[in-house]
């Protein structure tokens, strides 16, 4: 299968809560379901923090197989780790510090000295994660990837109008967005598209026009360009989902 952002699936949940609890159930049941290595792409964003501190609750982490888990990030603001506006503390606070993931397992974005050369770190991270430096169809580089969808139809930090937009090769890169602050590592588009699923989680009316814009194809938003290998599943409330229906 192949998809992409517009005819990707589309479910419909009642609220913020109800999509964060199906992201929990769906990384779950495909967790447990998966011989081997489960590699997921985590997100930023305030529908994803929901989503990890429901998968650090006991009813969910004592089912999750975090021994066989590979948590890598989709972006990252070039930031220390601890700092608030940092995916990496969000993901910490919400969830590693509260479940028995081994440290080797957790795959943070570099974020010191020059921003391409932790990109170029991050990337060989990947590599060694897949065991090849070259993408291969059919040999998804990750089981989930994890995406959140921002007003301006940004996507990972896939922003409006940056050269990341425009990258075939590279699996990581670096983005300077003119509509937001601090410099930014992200996932590129051919990295994202290797994988089983990708997974939009967005809550709220605030997004029910730039749902619409991406599902009708608008090519001015980054989100738009995200396609899979695998499956496009878009999680989304009613409130974000507007006249965008179920299927
Ligand atoms: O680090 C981040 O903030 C993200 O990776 C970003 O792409 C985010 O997912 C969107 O901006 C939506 O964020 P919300 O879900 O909070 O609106």
């Amino acid at each position: 299968m192949s998809q992409d952002a517009c005819n990707g699936r589309v479910e419909i949940l009642a609220d913020a809560e109800a999509v964060a609890v199906a992201a929990a159930d769906f990384l779950t049941a495909q967790a447990v379901a998966k011989q081997g290595p489960f590699v997921i792409a985590l997100s930023g964003g305030s529908t994803p923090k929901r989503l990890y501190e429901i998968l650090a609750s006991s009813a969910y982490a004592s089912r999750f197989p975090w021994d066989r888990v590979q948590l890598f990030f989709g972006d990252e603001r070039f930031v220390p780790p601890g700092d608030e506006s940092s995916n990496y503390h969000m993901t910490n606070l919400a969830l590693l510090s509260k479940v028995p993931v081994p440290s080797a397992n957790v795959h943070r974005m570099p974020t010191d000295g020059d921003p391409a050369d932790a990109a170029a770190r991050y990337q060989r991270e990947l590599h060694t994660q897949y065991g090849a430096v070259t993408l291969e169809s059919g040999r998804p580089l990750f089981d989930v990837v994890l995406l959140g969808l921002g007003e301006n139809g940004h996507t990972a930090s896939l922003f409006p109008r940056t050269d990341i937009l425009q990258e075939t090769q590279a699996w990581v890169g670096t983005c300077v967005p003119d509509d937001a602050p601090h410099t930014r590592l992200s996932l590129t588009y051919p990295a994202i598209a290797s994988s089983r699923f990708v997974v939009f989680l967005v809550a709220g009316a605030g997004k029910a026009d730039v749902v619409k814009a991406v599902r009708g194809g608008d090519t001015d938003l980054p989100s738009t360009h995200i396609t899979t290998d695998g499956e496009l599943i878009w999680m989304l409330d009613k409130a974000a989902a507007g006249t965008v229906s179920n299927g």
